[in-house]
């Protein structure tokens, strides 16, 4: 697994221990903490960038599948470096995908993200089958990959899942890992800060967007979900590939998230208007029945207050993140 020391990886991790499987995470801890894994899991501190070192890493063993998490993931960073997110975006994942081609790996699950369908406001839940679009860089390089992932399959064999997820949020409800990005940009656990009274006050970009309230929506879906997705998909991918978007289907708001936060603490949370985020669609809501339907995931943690609370507990139990 690449990216196993991040948000999602983490938990995805903690997923596969559990159903039995073995893990090894290679990891540049650019953006992720040694600390998020679990003491006994094999672990290569390596920079994709480094072609030879991944090719290295992959060619230790025989794997049942390859999962990659590792990436720049800032819709409004991507905005200010683009060629940044083209060069590390892609490099990373074309490194990753020849050593697997070369290795004779069978199944690559590819964290894909929503920032593909970054067109004007919707009305309905998006589907796999909807206008590709990207509103940013960010988006723009998660779609070159699923393309390369296309011809992997194609010419060579590598079957793949593209998971596109749209707001990962929440944390592991048995509290073993949680949501430490540095600097932290996501809007609920900078919410769940501002309530903490952690950080000033809560900046909202955009209340002039053409939704019900003029903030954006977004469809939130607890990281355990998703990492259990990522489970079925590979069950999924022993002799086809598949491209699951991946959301609970229900769209909440800017304001109702904040809303959502005070609920759950019982804290208002300070907050001010501001402009409007470079790269940020008003609306994006997944359909997921692709994946309902052929995988039988169903969200354990479809609301969004629990989905708050377990990221409101851990950073109560951990109000400096993994520490350091
Ligand atoms: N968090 C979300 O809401 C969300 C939504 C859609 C898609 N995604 C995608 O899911 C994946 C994981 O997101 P996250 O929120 O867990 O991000 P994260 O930053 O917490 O995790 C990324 C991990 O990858 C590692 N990494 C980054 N570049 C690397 C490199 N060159 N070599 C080796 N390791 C490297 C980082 O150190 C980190 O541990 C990303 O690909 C992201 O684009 C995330
Ligand atoms: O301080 C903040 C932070 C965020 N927001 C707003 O909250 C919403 C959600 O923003 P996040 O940064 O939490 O999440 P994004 O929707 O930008 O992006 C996330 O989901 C995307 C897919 O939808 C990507 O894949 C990306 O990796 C992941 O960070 C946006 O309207 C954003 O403008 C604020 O108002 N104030």
């Amino acid at each position: 697994m690449t990216g196993g020391c991040g948000f999602v990886g983490s938990h995805a991790v903690l997923a596969l221990l559990d159903a039995g499987h073995e893990v090894v995470v290679l990891d540049d801890l650019s953006t992720g903490h040694r600390e998020a894994l679990p003491p006994g899991v094999e672990f290569h501190q390596v920079d994709l960038m480094d072609r030879d070192a991944t090719a290295g890493v992959v060619a230790r063993g025989a794997w049942d599948g390859v999962l990659h998490f590792a990436a720049l993931s800032l819709v409004g960073e991507s905005m200010v470096e683009p060629l940044r997110y083209f060069r590390r975006n892609y490099m990373t994942a074309l490194n990753l995908i020849e050593a697997c081609v070369a290795r004779g790996v069978g199944r690559l699950v590819f964290s894909s993200t929503a920032a593909l369908f970054g067109g004007p406001e919707r009305s309905e839940p998006i589907p796999e089958t909807a206008l590709i679009q990207p509103g940013s860089p960010y988006g723009e390089s998660k779609h070159m990959i699923e393309r390369v992932l296309h011809w992997a399959d194609a010419v060579h064999g590598l079957r793949s899942a593209c998971l596109r997820y749209f707001n990962a949020a929440g944390a592991d409800p048995g509290g073993r890992a949680g949501e430490d990005h540095r600097p932290e940009t996501h809007l609920i656990p900078l919410t769940i800060d501002a309530a903490l009274g952690r950080r000033p006050a809560l900046k909202l970009f955009g209340t002039d967007y053409p939704t019900r309230d003029g903030s954006c929506i977004r469809d939130y879906i607890h990281v355990t979900d998703l990492a259990d997705a990522h489970l079925r998909a590979l069950d999924q991918i022993h002799d086809r590939s598949v491209v699951y978007n991946i959301g609970n289907g229900e769209g909440y708001s800017n304001l109702e998230v904040i809303s959502a936060v005070e609920r759950v603490s019982g804290r208002k949370v300070p907050w001010e208007a501001a402009g409007r985020r470079q790269g940020d669609p008003a609306k994006l809501v997944a359909d997921s029945a692709t994946l309902r339907r052929e995988t039988g995931w169903t969200p354990r943690f479809a609301e969004l207050d629990r989905i708050v609370e377990t990221a409101l507990l851990w950073r109560e139990a951990h109000p400096d993140g993994y520490g350091r």
